[in-house]
């Protein structure tokens, strides 16, 4: 199947300054793409290409098998951007109304539908709506003409927790449908529940693309099961995958690094009255790619080796 976006050496620069330099990234159909990084990383320079607001200086891309400059794309995208300018005197129900004609035709019910869920409020002169509601509009135009390609822009800032929730279960339905999206983030917590993979950004560079559910496989997770009479210890030692084993009387505290199997084989042994397993952090695993990235930096910075320009 034919990748929905697919960069070879992508790279922008505004003036000297690096906004994006040699992404090589492939965007599958019917995956949702979450696209991490810091302030300044270069998300938004990707997106902006992606979509034809600016150019490369470099390197090549499509964007739904097409080339990104040819007008035919661009109806095919629903784009909520980071910075959204809503003015005017017009309610917001005319506005989406507007685009929806604009965009061949969008049932009122379907904008009214998607307003009710996240609660917006359309009779809202554009100009003076709130934070949160503005980005509620965002994203009703983003998913009202139900695009195959969903670019999303920071899209969780300004909304509150609940609707937060709505908006994902939105996200999810998009990818059960076999549509495709793309939404930035800088925090892990807002994407990783929806996320099939992710990609980190960092410096305008891709320092890491990782699938999620084989990230919350490898990733440490602590376990504790307390059986109703103690137990020996020789039972847990040596599991694969079982580490920092501690076993006192009837409780087993360990960590598990991988699947937990062997662990659990070996407690049917026994009677188990309780069991623990905390979810795994996946934001220690990115810090951790975060830091040795800087360790690097660091190190470059220390001997004056600079990265390759
Ligand atoms: N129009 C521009 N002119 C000059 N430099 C720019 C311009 N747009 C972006 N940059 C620079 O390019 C780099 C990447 O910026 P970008 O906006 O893509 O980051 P981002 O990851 O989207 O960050 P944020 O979350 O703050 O939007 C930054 O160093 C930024 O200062």
């Amino acid at each position: 199947m034919t990748a929905v976006v697919e960069t070879e050496g992508l790279t922008k620069f505004y003036g000297k300054r690096r906004g994006l330099e040699d992404l090589d990234l492939e965007i599958r159909p019917g995956e949702v793409f979450g696209y991490l990084g810091p302030n300044g990383a270069g998300k938004t320079t990707t997106i902006r290409l992606l979509l034809d607001v600016i150019r490369p200086t470099r390197g090549r891309m499509s964007v739904l098998g097409m080339d990104p400059r040819d007008p035919a794309v661009r109806g095919r995208i629903g784009y909520l951007p980071g910075e959204l300018a809503l003015e005017g005197r017009e309610k917001a129900i005319d506005y989406l109304d507007f685009l929806g004609r604009a965009r061949g035709g969008v049932p009122r019910d379907r904008i009214t539908a998607l307003a009710e869920r996240l609660d917006a409020d359309l009779s809202v002169h554009m100009g003076k709506l709130s934070k949160g509601n503005k980005q509620k509009v965002g994203l009703i135009q983003a998913f009202m003409h139900e695009p195959e390609f969903l670019i999303l822009d920071e899209p969780t800032g300004g909304l509150d927790p609940l609707v937060q929730q709505e908006f994902l279960a939105m996200v999810r339905e998009v990818r059960a449908g076999g549509r495709t999206v793309l939404m930035s983030s800088h925090v892990l917590a807002e994407v990783e529940h929806v996320s099939d993979r992710v990609g980190i950004v960092r410096s305008g560079r891709l320092v890491a693309v990782e699938d999620v559910a084989a990230l919350r496989e490898k990733a440490v997770r602590r376990v504790e099961l307390h059986f109703d009479a103690p137990v020996p210890r020789e039972a847990f030692e040596d599991l694969p995958g079982v580490r920092d084993l501690r076993v006192e009387g009837a409780a087993v505290r360990c960590t598990i690094d991988g699947r937990p199997d062997a662990l659990v084989k070996a407690a049917a042994r026994f009677t188990v009255v309780h069991l623990v397993s905390a979810e795994p952090d996946l934001e220690e695993i990115f810090l951790t790619y975060y830091s040795e990235n800087e360790e690097q930096e660091g190190r470059h910075a220390r001997t004056g080796v600079q990265e390759p320009a």
